[in-house]
């Protein structure tokens, strides 16, 4: 995001917009804020976490409710950028994906070496496609060797490139994936077929579950749609694909907190009321 603010900024823009799941938004309207821009998100009434929506709410953008998804909104401000002065920050931008792509570079940074495989959540496919630009400049560069084979995965129920057709009414629990007609639909097909990769899909139940073993084994503690890339991990694993030789990367693209009302739900949850009590604390636990 902050390529693209950078380069409305230089181009003289004062007003940047974007259709969001949340995460775009919340993002925009944090650099909107600093830069001194007037931000316009427009997002679906229903399906925005709260967490992500109150980063927008605080930062002070203009939030447009439509009642429409995630699909209809960048419609909308495709068709603003198009007839007035506005910039676009979705990753339709291509400034979006020139910045997104250094995620690419930290991960090498990190390893030393390219990942044998990067599991990444695909949405609007912004992501597998900076990604996978970002490790084929660093092969091109001799940074690294073969690059990673991209394996994405989206929601079971808004799999439009899974499935081989746009899905008009996308449903998941992982909002921020929540995406019928992926805009970089043709570049993640390339990521996957230039790579040697794959794009599957995930259940909810296999992201809940994904997304509550990180929590309990790991205490990493994502937004639903952040574990799309351990689920599509686990589900391959499960499948029989051989991976312990493998150095393997799980892309986490957001924290739990921007989405409580689903943590909320997470069975089990350890949480009963008591008396305001010690003696009744130390009984329950066992230690009176
Ligand atoms: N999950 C995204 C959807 C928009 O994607 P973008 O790549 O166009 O910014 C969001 O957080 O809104």
């Amino acid at each position: 995001m902050v390529v693209a603010v950078a380069k409305a900024l230089e181009e003289g823009g004062d007003t940047i917009v974007c259709a969001s799941t949340g995460n775009t938004s919340a993002s925009a309207a944090a650099y909107g804020a600093r830069c001194g821009l007037s931000t316009v998100i427009v997002v679906p009434s229903k399906y925005v976490a709260r967490g992500k929506l109150a980063q927008a709410i605080t930062y002070g953008a203009r939030i447009m409710l439509i009642d429409g998804g995630f699909d209809d909104a960048l419609r909308i401000v495709r068709e603003l950028a198009a007839k007035h002065p506005v910039v676009l920050v979705n990753s339709v931008n291509p400034y979006r994906l020139e910045g997104q792509k250094t995620a690419a570079f930290e991960i090498i940074e990190d390893l030393g070496v390219a990942p044998d495989h990067l599991f990444i959540p695909v949405g609007n496919a912004g992501n597998i496609t900076a990604y996978w630009m970002g490790f084929q400049e660093a092969h091109r560069m001799e940074w690294i060797g073969a690059p990673p084979k991209m394996m994405g995965f989206e929601a079971e129920g808004a799999a439009a490139i899974v499935k081989g057709h746009p899905i008009e009414t996308p449903d998941t629990v992982a909002s921020a994936i929540r995406v019928g007609n992926p805009a970089s639909w043709k570049k993640a097909v390339k990521a996957r077929d230039e790579s040697g990769g794959t794009i599957d899909s995930v259940t909810d139940d296999e992201i809940l579950e994904a997304y509550t073993m990180m929590a309990r084994e790991e205490g990493i503690f994502c937004e639903p749609a952040s574990a799309a890339s351990v689920a599509g991990l686990l589900k391959l694993a499960r499948g029989g694909m051989r991976l312990n030789q493998s150095k393997v990367v799980c892309v986490i693209t957001g924290s739990g907190l921007k989405d409580p009302d689903t943590a909320v739900t997470i069975e089990p949850a350890f949480m009963d009321e008591y008396p305001t009590d010690t003696g009744a604390i130390e009984a329950a636990m066992g230690l009176a």
